[in-house]
């Protein structure tokens, strides 16, 4: 890593035009790491609804930079395919399409706030470019930029949390972290682990513990990996081995990411990330939640609302297509858990860092990163 202007050595996702001005969202296949590096070359907004579906792209900031990509990707496709068949196409025709776009891309995961948040967006920018009476070809352009500005703002964002989280962590601080928040859940340096990153290129000496993080492992396949890239020290442990190193005062700090906070502070994040919290609790070590402000819904008042994705139950009955499991066993998967504010230390996001009382805070540094920059 090169200092303090690094760029990850992972690139989750990005997007091209391809020559004849159809976009292509181009993205790494976290689905098959660390055992193969494959990058997707994705011309459908079908086909980039089934790589989030199917944790190809993976992580609430990246998952919202997708959705964004898919709906400008959508435009072009529609645009070109009736240029094609010598069809004029008006911008309310554009702005019908998008809306059964973002239908589409908003089915594939329900926790994760950010891909809501940039369906909205791009819809907002799309009412706003009608509005102003732009052709089509001008309102396809609008959504382009309006994507590429999302991936900008995310990469600031990682990059502010990473300095704003780095003041957290001590030289020879040892770091828990939970799932994966990393470069890999983001088009920058991560959420959780940018902090991490940037106190390493402050010069402070950090190791990491990873949580495998059960059951689709994305502590021990991508966080593990992300991080040997990166040449940033870890131990990987399993889940049930969090509290014994917590009690054995091996642990510093936890740092983990969010996949929506709630307005009161409550956060959903990987499923396991309460039973840390609750350890960490105990043991009195600070956990650190790592999030941009497009991950805060201030909708709702608490995390009783957040809605928890259930996943397939084979995630949890086989390991990469081996049966762990008796067949007609009973599974309960749950992809997210909550944690209530009372466990969480501090809020980490591009503002800044927050802590309890939550709700005034986050509202007042938080609201206006949540409005279309056009507005
Ligand atoms: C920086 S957000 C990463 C967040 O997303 C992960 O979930 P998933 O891998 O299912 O998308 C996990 O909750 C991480 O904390």
């Amino acid at each position: 890593m090169n200092d303090y202007n690094f760029d990850p050595k992972v690139r989750t996702v990005w997007w091209e035009d391809d020559g004849d001005g159809r976009a292509v969202v181009h993205m790494l296949d976290q689905s098959l790491l660390p055992q193969q590096v494959v990058y997707l070359h994705l011309t459908h907004e079908q086909q980039v609804a089934e790589a989030i579906a199917q944790l190809r792209v993976r992580g609430a900031p990246v998952i919202g930079v997708t959705a964004g990509f898919g709906m400008a990707l959508a435009v072009t496709r529609f645009l070109a395919e009736r240029d094609a068949d010598r069809l004029e196409t008006t911008p309310a025709e554009i702005e019908a399409h998008l809306a059964q776009v973002g239908q589409l891309l908003g089915q594939t995961r329900p926790t994760a706030v950010n891909l809501f948040w940039a369906i909205e967006r791009m819809q907002r920018s799309t009412r706003q470019a009608c509005q102003a009476g732009l052709s089509s070809q001008q309102l396809a352009e609008v959504l382009k930029a309006e994507a590429h500005q999302i991936a900008v703002e995310d990469v600031q964002a990682c990059w502010q949390m990473g300095l704003h989280g780095a003041e957290l962590i001590a030289d020879g601080d040892t770091i828990l972290t939970h799932c994966n928040a990393g470069a890999l859940a983001t088009t920058g340096i991560g959420t959780a682990l940018a902090p991490v990153y940037m106190a390493a290129h402050t010069g402070k000496h950090v190791h990491v513990f990873v949580d495998e993080t059960r059951p689709v492992l994305q502590g021990a396949r991508l966080t593990a990996w992300e991080l040997q890239q990166e040449g940033v020290p870890l131990t990987l442990i399993t889940d049930n081995m969090a509290g014994y190193f917590m009690r054995q005062k091996r642990i510093q700090a936890i740092f983990v990411g969010a996949d929506r906070i709630a307005a009161n502070g409550d956060v959903a994040n990987k499923i396991g990330t309460y039973s840390v919290a609750v350890l960490a609790h105990v043991h009195q070590i600070p956990l650190y939640v790592v999030a941009p402000c497009s991950t805060i819904d201030l909708a709702l008042l608490s995390g009783e609302q957040i809605p928890i994705e259930q996943r397939k139950a084979e995630e949890v009955t086989t390991l990469y297509g081996t049966r762990i499991a008796p067949m007609d066993v009973a599974v309960a998967n749950p992809a997210f858990d909550v944690t209530p504010h009372a466990y969480v230390t501090a809020i980490v996001t591009e503002k800044g860092i927050m802590r309890a009382p939550y709700t005034e805070t986050l509202r007042a540094r938080c609201m206006p990163s949540r409005q279309n920059k056009s507005e």
